[in-house]
């Protein structure tokens, strides 16, 4: 696995405190629920409005007599007194009236329980210095998860972009990511913040009232009601009041307000002494209130959901970083030993996932080849095949593992002569697609004794289709042969499932096309656009096939046989009630739209299967417009029926057919062109284009709608892309 330095920060702390963060996260969804709790139960009292004079007077009308008065964050005002009766007492009470209005309640047990764990892990002073680092690491996983969210966004203005869908876990990380960091950031400071005091770090400051007795005056005396800093002061800003012990002139209030601490002589109101509160003491209280969220029920609710998200965190994080680890430099040659070189450029791994399968097989063919990081580039005599899988980061640059490639190749002279082949991995959801590919390519092509083997080859989104392409060219010009890539698509375990042929049509001459109708023998919930991976027996790897989803909601599958097509001749033999294996994987990715002012439909040859499924179900009869690319009318033979009862019932709108071979003898780009307007309009309204079939068809379609673009002034083709304007799954 190759990370940069902020991923490797993010993982390495995320997976030495995971156990404590999982512990911090569970009792915080628990201690989160008593704010919340005692925010609906505490009664509401209007304590910006009552001043402080009322409460004390009142007070001392109903009491013998009171030793103090506490105002919590929930504004629950509590006294400790000596009742009428003679017992001493504290209670929660009406700020206003004086009036006892609840007792205080013991905390519940497993609140108690919750917050010791939460605190302190039952550890006492050792478990709380966990409990402090804890926040400590939390803090810097979330600066550095900040970092590797603006690289991935491409900056600050772009944070709330959209995100690029590459996986679940890793689109749920960076989604919630984005909502949840702030939180995660105050909990995390405000945890350490409080930590410091645990262990003496950091002090409150203590208020000692400096008073020179001697010069204390009993007089002129008014009355409580009449002082004016209780006049001027709502209850709402007091945290805590000291009654006088007695009635010497030398006992006074001690009055601790929200900013700072005031001693009051008891007879003429006035304040003997005042300290502002310390900055220190200021956060403490502000860090005290964001990290229980106690009186603020938004707050304590935000803290909620961010102790939930957290626990998210940590379980995509695994699933993504187990996913990356799966594939791992290892090599079975020495390096001067072999003859073919693979170098990898990756940051997560997708890319050497690919690079590690194409050593294996190299391998396989008797090939001794060597596999490295491009940062690891070194050469040796006996090289002859250099061949560079990279992928493409930030603004065109390189990944991590890359950076240093060009200086290394700059100081290497290539002794014997070598052939090399540069194969990049991007996205087009960024404007620089592949661009470091390009790069590395004219690096190379600048070195003598250097040949172009194979020229730059891209690859959209890992695409394995698109992989075995190259694959068959560089096999090809090697006079080397590969299985077909199957990647992790269908090397994960799927449950496969039988499904019966109830329809099949013969074969359509000169298009060597058929049409598949299976049923699921147990019930299953299917929706055009997901694929079918058929097994065509043991000894044989699965065949991928969009699938449409017919009226009688079968599985309807177009398939071209192909000469030495293990699978489509498999699914060629088979007769009406046979049994097939195969299981379906779901692809959300290219449903059809369930909010759509208009949909475009692109298809060349089978590539319409899924389209008629969708079109049949189209029960909203949003307008749809379905191109199609074929090399004459009898093409269609197949699919009119469906399409022909579509447009009668309204759920397609213009069936476009371009016939290669036929009429004006073009392709669906060549149409698409005489249709600018409509694709701007579709553009501007929030419409969606859907694009199915082959690759070299997508490459065009692309090109075109780039350039609508562009000459336009419309957004980047990615941007549409990104909104879900753009879906397609081609092959
Ligand atoms: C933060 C970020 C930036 C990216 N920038 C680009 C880019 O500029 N051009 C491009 O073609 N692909 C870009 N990609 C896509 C990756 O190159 C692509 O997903 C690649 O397959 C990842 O390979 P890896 O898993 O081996 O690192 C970017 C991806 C991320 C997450």
């Amino acid at each position: 696995m190759i990370i940069s330095f902020w991923r490797y920060s993010h993982l390495a702390l995320a997976v030495s405190s995971f156990l404590f963060i999982l512990t911090a996260s569970l009792t915080g969804i628990i201690l989160a629920f008593e704010p919340i709790q005692q925010e609906i139960e505490s009664p509401v009292f209007a304590v910006e409005e009552i001043n402080t004079a009322t409460l004390i007077t009142s007070l001392k009308d109903n009491y013998l007599e009171v030793f103090g008065v506490k105002v919590d964050n929930y504004h629950r005002v509590s006294a400790s007194v000596i009742t009428e009766d003679g017992d001493m007492a504290e209670f929660y009470i009406n700020p206003a009236t004086g009036e006892k209005v609840g007792d205080i309640a013991q905390e519940s047990s497993v609140f108690q329980f919750a917050r010791s764990l939460h605190r302190s892990l039952f550890l006492k002073t050792t478990g709380r210095f966990f409990v402090g680092l804890t926040s400590f690491f939390l803090l810097i996983i979330s600066i550095t998860g900040l970092v590797l969210l603006l690289k991935r966004q491409q900056g600050l203005k772009n944070i709330f972009s959209s995100i690029i869908k590459e996986n679940f876990y890793q689109y749920g990380h960076v989604y919630l990511g984005r909502i949840f960091l702030i939180p995660i950031v105050i909990i995390s400071f405000s945890g350490v913040y409080l930590s410091l005091f645990q262990f003496n770090i950091l002090n409150h400051a203590i208020f000692n009232a400096e008073i020179d007795l001697e010069k204390i005056q009993a007089s002129p005396e008014i009355s409580i009601a009449e002082f004016p800093i209780f006049k001027n002061t709502p209850v709402s800003k007091v945290k805590a009041i000291e009654f006088p012990f007695s009635t010497e002139v030398s006992d006074y209030y001690l009055v601790e307000l929200q900013d700072r601490n005031l001693a009051v002589n008891q007879f003429t109101g006035a304040i003997l002494d005042e300290d502002q509160s310390s900055v220190t003491n200021q956060i403490w209280q502000y860090s005290y209130v964001l990290h229980t969220g106690e009186g603020n029920l938004i707050w304590a609710f935000v803290l909620l959901l961010s102790c939930v998200s957290i626990l998210f965190f940590i379980y995509s994080g695994f699933k993504i970083t187990l996913k990356r680890k799966a594939s791992k430099i290892k090599n079975k040659f020495k390096q001067a030993d072999c003859t073919h070189l693979i170098l990898v450029g990756s940051e997560t791994g997708s890319t050497l996932s690919f690079a590690v399968w194409f050593q294996q097989e190299l391998i396989k063919q008797g090939k001794k080849t060597f596999i490295a990081q491009m940062n690891e580039f070194s050469y040796h005599k006996n090289l002859q095949h250099l061949i560079v899988f990279t992928a493409t980061y930030g603004v065109g640059e390189p990944p991590t593992n890359a950076t240093k490639f060009e200086t290394k190749l700059k100081s290497i002279e290539f002794i014997n002569k070598i052939n090399y082949s540069v194969l990049g991995f991007g996205s087009f959801a960024y404007p620089d697609f592949c661009k470091f590919a390009y790069t590395t390519e004219n690096l190379l092509d600048q070195k003598n004794n250097a040949d172009c083997f194979l020229s730059l080859h891209t690859i959209n989104n890992k695409s394995e289709e698109s992989f075995n392409r190259w694959l068959a060219q560089w096999g090809s010009l090697s006079e080397l042969n590969f299985p077909k890539f199957e990647g992790e698509l269908l090397s994960e375990k799927r449950k496969k499932k039988t499904y019966q042929v109830v329809n099949k049509t013969p074969i359509l001459a000169n298009h060597h096309t058929f049409m598949v109708e299976l049923k699921s023998v147990k019930k299953q919930n299917l929706k055009s656009g997901d694929l079918l991976a058929v097994s065509p027996g043991e000894n044989h790897h699965d065949r991928l096939y969009s699938l449409g989803v017919s009226s009688a909601n079968t599985i309807l599958l177009s398939v071209k046989l192909h000469e030495n097509g293990v699978c489509s001749t498999y699914l060629n033999n088979l007769n009406v009630g046979d049994l097939v294996q195969a299981s379906r994987l779901k692809n959300k990715s290219f449903y059809f739209p369930k909010k759509a002012k208009k949909v475009i439909m692109i298809a060349t040859g089978t590539g319409i299967a899924p389209f008629l499924g969708m079109i049949t179900h189209n029960t909203k009869k949003n307008p749809v417009d379905l191109y199609w690319g074929a090399r004459d009318h009898k093409a269609l033979t197949h699919y009119q029926a469906i399409i022909n009862s579509a447009m009668e019932n309204d759920r397609l709108e213009r069936f476009i057919p371009v016939y290669s071979r036929e009429d004006k003898k073009h392709y669906v780009q060549n149409q698409l062109r005489e249709n600018i307007p409509q694709i701007v309009e579709l553009f501007k309204n929030g419409g969606v284009i859907m694009i199915c079939g082959s690759i070299f068809m997508q490459q065009e379609v692309l090109a075109l709608l780039t350039e609508i673009c562009e000459d336009n002034a419309l957004k980047s083709l990615s941007a549409y892309q990104n909104k879900g304007q753009l879906l397609m799954d081609c092959y």
